[in-house]
This record gives structure tokens, sequence and C-alpha cells, in this order.
């Protein structure tokens, strides 16, 4: 699908920024961005971190204070918010309850004044492509939160945008079937070949459906890159952190590639170290208890299903965290070291 669904649009942020009336610091700083057309793009950081307000730019609710935003090559200054043919998927998604699911679509294209017969083949066209034909006549109250969300992207999509925007797309639907249908959304949004931009904090989910993630922090972009770039090269501590639930641990290296981690724990890092000390992203899954291995003292457990999440202090006192089938209690000390054949990722900056 579906070049007729949409005409996607690149999105470019030159220098972007903005400041909301009455607050002293930027809320988006600086910022440069490049989407290309037809890729989907997640917008993920902590809360307050700017991502609405990227998001509220580039539909036009908002207009910068400083820099350029251009959609299609385009400069949007000059364009109003109707005419930048945009999409909006709200968090809560914005139904109405007492409209059909066929009506809902065609009350987007009502606000966009599409003649009353290009409208049929179109809501046929978004109802197929978001596979919820078979519940045009139904009422959204009466469809389960996935449908819903369904039907709220399908009345943008019937608008034939050159981009969509979807605010925490996944946030109303219980933690279960987020999960479950990520896979899904990411999909559709692939399949609709509209340039898709999506909020959202959290970082597994960025992961899992977009093809580039830009991780952001107190207005500005820390990296923007695809999810498996983000994996193995995080830019920094931070990135390395939110992203990967990494701990970024200072060590010291041995040879061309064996580091000191803490005194005693010793690995294997991705690149030659530049200098004797390199920053090394250690996660949950690079960690195993080992009787040789060094102690930790455990200082937080969590019930992952099958496994448990330790989190503990190495005796110089950096925090680190494994998951393991081994339990323990907290305050008791466990033995730890890097798992066989791990290669870690230094932390470039
Ligand atoms: N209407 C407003 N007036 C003043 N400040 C605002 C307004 N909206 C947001 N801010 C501030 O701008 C910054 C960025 O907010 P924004 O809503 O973009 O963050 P976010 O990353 O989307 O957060 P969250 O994940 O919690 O939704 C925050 O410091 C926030 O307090």
């Amino acid at each position: 699908m579906s070049a007729d669904i949409g005409n996607p649009a690149s999105i470019v942020c030159e220098k972007l920024a903005f400041r909301y009336p009455g607050t002293t610091a930027n809320a988006i700083d600086n910022i440069d961005l490049e989407v290309a057309a037809g890729d989907v793009v997640a917008l993920v950081g902590p809360s307050g971190c700017g991502k609405s307000t990227l998001l509220r730019l580039v539909a036009g609710l908002l207009s910068p204070g400083a820099g350029r935003l251009l959609v299609g090559g385009q400069d949007t200054t000059s364009i109003s918010p109707e005419k930048r043919n945009i999409g909006w998927v709200p968090q809560s998604y914005a139904l109405f309850d007492h409209l059909s699911v066929a009506a809902n679509v065609e009350f987007g294209l009502r606000a966009r004044k599409v003649p009353k017969d290009e409208r049929a083949p179109r809501i046929a066209e978004a109802l197929k492509l978001c596979r919820i034909e078979q519940f045009a006549d139904r009422r959204p109250q009466d469809l389960s939160g996935g449908q819903r969300q369904r039907v709220a992207i399908a009345r943008a999509l019937a608008t034939r945008p050159r981009v969509l925007l979807l605010d925490e797309p996944l946030a109303a639907l219980d933690p279960q079937l987020r999960k479950a249908l990520r896979a899904d959304l990411a999909t559709l949004l692939r399949d609709s070949g509209v340039t898709s931009l999506l909020v959202t904090h959290d970082q597994s989910e960025a992961l899992a459906m977009a093809n580039h993630v830009a991780v952001m922090r107190t207005g500005v972009i820390e990296q923007y890159a695809s999810p498996e770039r983000l994996w193995l090269e995080p830019a920094n501590a931070f990135v390395a952190e939110f992203v990967g639930a990494a701990s970024v641990l200072h060590a010291s290296a041995l040879d061309d590639r064996r580091v000191e981690l803490a005194p005693g724990l010793e690995g294997e890092i991705d690149i030659i170290p530049a200098g004797p000390k390199v920053d090394v992203a250690v996660r949950p899954a690079d960690l195993v208890v080992d009787l040789q291995g060094i102690p930790l003292r455990v200082t937080a457990k969590e019930y992952a299903g099958g496994s448990w999440l330790l989190t503990g202090d190495l005796f110089d006192g950096q925090a680190v965290s494994l998951i393991t089938s081994h339990t323990a209690e907290i305050g008791d000390t466990i033995r730890v070291a890097v798992r066989p054949g791990t290669q870690l990722s230094a932390v470039r900056s």
C-alpha cells in the first residue's frame, strides 16, 4: 500500500525553538531533525522533555519562536494548520460515540470539505487499510480499545494526510494490550506509507515501532538514529540509560578490547578505547550470577515473569542491574560476572 492514501512528505526542523509564554526556558531548543518521507519516527524521552511541544509545532498548533520547520520541503511559517494536510491521532482518540465508525471517519472528511461523492470510497479505503471494514456500522463504544484506536487512525488516514502525528498512540490501552498491539500498529503505519511521527515515553515501544527514534531530554534531541544504532552505539550516558536500561560504568582499558568495569569485573567492548578510561553501557542481560564473580549487594528486586531483575551496588559504589533466574533478598550479597561472550557497548562521547 498505498500511494493513493497519501503523498508522504518529509519533515525538516532547522534550529527549531519554542518557549511557552510566561516561562523562562525553551520547551524546544535549537532542534535539528530530518524525517524522510514515508518514515516512521518515534519521539521518546522523559516527561516534560518537549515531545508533545514538537508534535504540536509540526501540526501547526504552535508557531516556532526561532528556526524553520519544513514539511515536504516547504517552509510552514506561512501555511495555516488546515492547509498543511497533516493527520492527528489524539491520545484519547476523540471519537464520537453517538456516530457509527463510518460516520466518525466521514467526520474528518467533512471537516476538510471533501465533496460528498468522494467520501464513500475514501472511507472504504481507510477502513480496509485499518482492517476494520466489518465494524463500519458499529458505534465506537461497542469496540475494543485496539479497534477504537484503528478508527481514530482510519479517520486521520481518510483525509490522505502527508504526515500522520500520533500522540502516545498506545496510552489509552491496558498494559497487556499495549504490547500485543504495538507490532500491529507499526505494520499499519508502514503499510499506510504516510510519514508518521509518534510520541511515546516508553523506550521499548519506540524501539519496537519506529524506523528511527529521536531521544529527547530537556528540549533537545540527544540522539536520532535507528533502534539498532541507539542500542549498539548510544551517543551518551543518558541515551544508554534511557533506551537500554543500562548502567554506564567508568571502566579502565586493559588492552585493545578488554576493560575493567570495577575491580575484578572484566569484559570485552565493541571498539578500541581511545584512552585509558572509557564509559561502558552495562545492561541487565550483560551480567550473570557467577560464584567466581565480584560481590553485588542487592538493593532492589522485581519479578520479571520467570526471572528476576535484581539491582545492586558493586563494592566501588556503582549501581548495576541484572536479569537472572536466581532470586535474592534485598540486603543479600550475590556474586556477578559479565556474561561469557558478551560484547559490551562503549559510550562514544
Ligand atoms: N501550555 C504550557 N505553558 C507553559 N509551559 C508548558 C505548557 N505546555 C508544556 N509546557 C512545558 O514545556 C515543557 C515541555 O512540555 P511537553 O508537554 O512538550 O513535554 P512532553 O515530553 O510531551 O511531556 P509528557 O511526556 O509528560 O507529556 C515542559 O517543561 C512543560 O512544563
